[in-house]
């Protein structure tokens, strides 16, 4: 884990069907890494799915020599419990005394793994699994295995996504493109100045910044690292190790990273009065801890240490860019910020152009698909639902764009109870925080 060249032999190995031409195999259950080893006969359900074992196991190399396989645990297994991941190494044994063996067969696995992935996207995520293992490395006097939940643990592949399929302004679609393709081209120039790529998104929620990176991950060919401040097994020391181990020319895409400040939700929509706002937000410093371990100068630490050396690319996305210290985003540190606003009349209409293609396809009227488009474009508010919401409304009206024309009345009703629903969770949360708030400034007045 954290080793590419893994990753690349193991796929190597799978293309190869290694695994299936083994005669001598054992064969667990995968979920036998969460039980205590003895528990491993009772499999219950059919959500046990075996895992097949197989040693040793032979493959040829990309040059023709005889290499054997052999899977072992990193750990006894009796360690394999309460949600630990059975680890362990893969040992290939390349029968050949030349090293330009190895390096051929290294550089043929690699080229491999990338051409697979040339229509798909690798994201790289981070393993949460922490509590036990620096006890583990105790256990075995290993100083490594103390830190060695701190890894890029599995990675998901999804389907490029092209940049046309972005509902966004044009010019900001193109822009953001050019300047990524653009840093790629001067990687040079980045590395004598020393000035690193580092780009801010920030908006509501579902208005695309994630996909956006996506988009650009499957332009330019790169693999995403994902982390996420929300995610509470990330602290100061694990965010700067995960960053560390990125390999050069990829995309990080540090997600949430309000996370890492106190909350402001409260007073995010519907708090007009700046000293309304600005005593609101006191109260929140006071009563709500930051929602991640992630302290800001643990981030900022993290931000300034990566460099441009290598060819990365640092995306950071937010949902409240109101509540990020003004050092996170200032010039120099956050270059580049693209705001990505609520729907827009535009957009709502290409939504709904781009969600019945094949209805346009077969319409012989397709200007009465137009119409439609146009109508419930005018039909929903502008810059009040995100993408992400109309595209869930849409996607209940599949192959009927004239019943979705005719439900977008209901839809917003339902849609504006919704709100309302959550404004007054919202103000009884605030009422109780301000009674909360009184009850301690009484009881500070009593004793002191
Ligand atoms: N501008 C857009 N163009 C096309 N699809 C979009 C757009 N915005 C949102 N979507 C769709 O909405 C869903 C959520 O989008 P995405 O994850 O990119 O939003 P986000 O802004 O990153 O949200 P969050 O802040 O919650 O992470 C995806 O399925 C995506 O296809």
């Amino acid at each position: 884990m954290g080793d590419f060249a893994y990753d690349w032999i193991v796929h190597y190995l799978e293309h190869h069907r290694v695994w299936n031409e083994s005669r001598s195999f054992k064969v667990v259950a995968r979920n036998a890494a969460s039980r205590p080893a003895h528990s491993v006969k009772k499999v219950d359900g059919p959500t046990d799915h075996p895992i097949p074992i197989y040693e040793p196991a032979t493959a040829q190399s990309s040059s023709g020599y005889w290499m054997s396989i052999v899977r072992a645990r990193k750990y006894p297994s009796f360690i394999a419990i309460h949600g630990l991941r059975a680890f362990t190494n893969l040992f290939a044994r390349l029968h050949s005394s030349d090293k330009q063996v190895l390096a051929d067969l290294i550089e043929c696995a690699k080229q491999r793994y990338v051409e697979a992935g040339a229509s798909r996207v690798t994201v790289h995520l981070t393993s949460t699994v922490h509590n036990l293992l620096p006890s583990l490395g105790a256990m075995t006097r290993d100083a490594d295995a103390a830190h060695s939940e701190r890894h890029w643990a599995k990675t998901v592949t999804k389907s490029r996504r092209a940049l046309s399929t972005l509902i966004l302004p044009s010019d900001i679609k193109e822009a953001i493109l050019a300047d990524a393709r653009e840093f790629l081209d001067n990687e040079e120039w980045y590395k004598m100045t020393g000035i690193p790529h580092r780009r801010g998104r920030y908006g509501a929620p579902g208005t695309g910044k994630s996909s956006t990176v996506h988009a650009i991950a499957g332009e330019l060919g790169l693999e995403i690292y994902f982390i996420s401040l929300a995610n509470p097994g990330i602290d100061d020391y694990t965010l700067a190790q995960l960053i560390g181990d990125t390999p050069a020319r990829c995309i990080l895409l540090i997600e949430d990273i309000d996370c890492a400040f106190p909350s402001r939700d409260d007073l995010d929509d519907d708090d007009d009065d700046e000293h309304q706002k600005k005593d609101h937000y006191r109260r929140a410093v006071v009563t709500a801890p930051p929602k991640s371990a992630v302290t800001l100068s643990g981030l900022l630490n993290v931000l300034d240490s990566v460099s441009s050396e290598e060819g990365r690319i640092t995306f950071a996305t937010t949902n409240h860019i109101a509540n990020l210290d003004a050092a996170l985003i200032r010039p120099g540190r956050m270059d580049v910020k693209i705001k990505y606003g609520l729907a827009t009349t535009e957009q709502i209409e290409q939504v709904f152009k781009v969600f019945f293609p094949a209805v346009a396809a077969q319409d012989t009227d397709t200007a009465a698909l137009a119409r439609h488009a146009a109508a419930f474009a005018a039909a929903i508010p502008t810059e009040t639902y995100s993408i992400a919401q109309i595209q869930g409304y849409l996607l209940t009206k599949k192959h009927d764009p004239a019943g979705a024309l005719q439900g977008a009345r209901a839809w917003l009703v339902a849609q504006q109870e919704e709100r309302r629903a959550l404004l007054d969770a919202k103000q009884q949360r605030r009422a109780e925080i301000a009674r909360w708030q009184r009850g301690v400034d009484e009881a500070y007045m009593i004793y002191s």
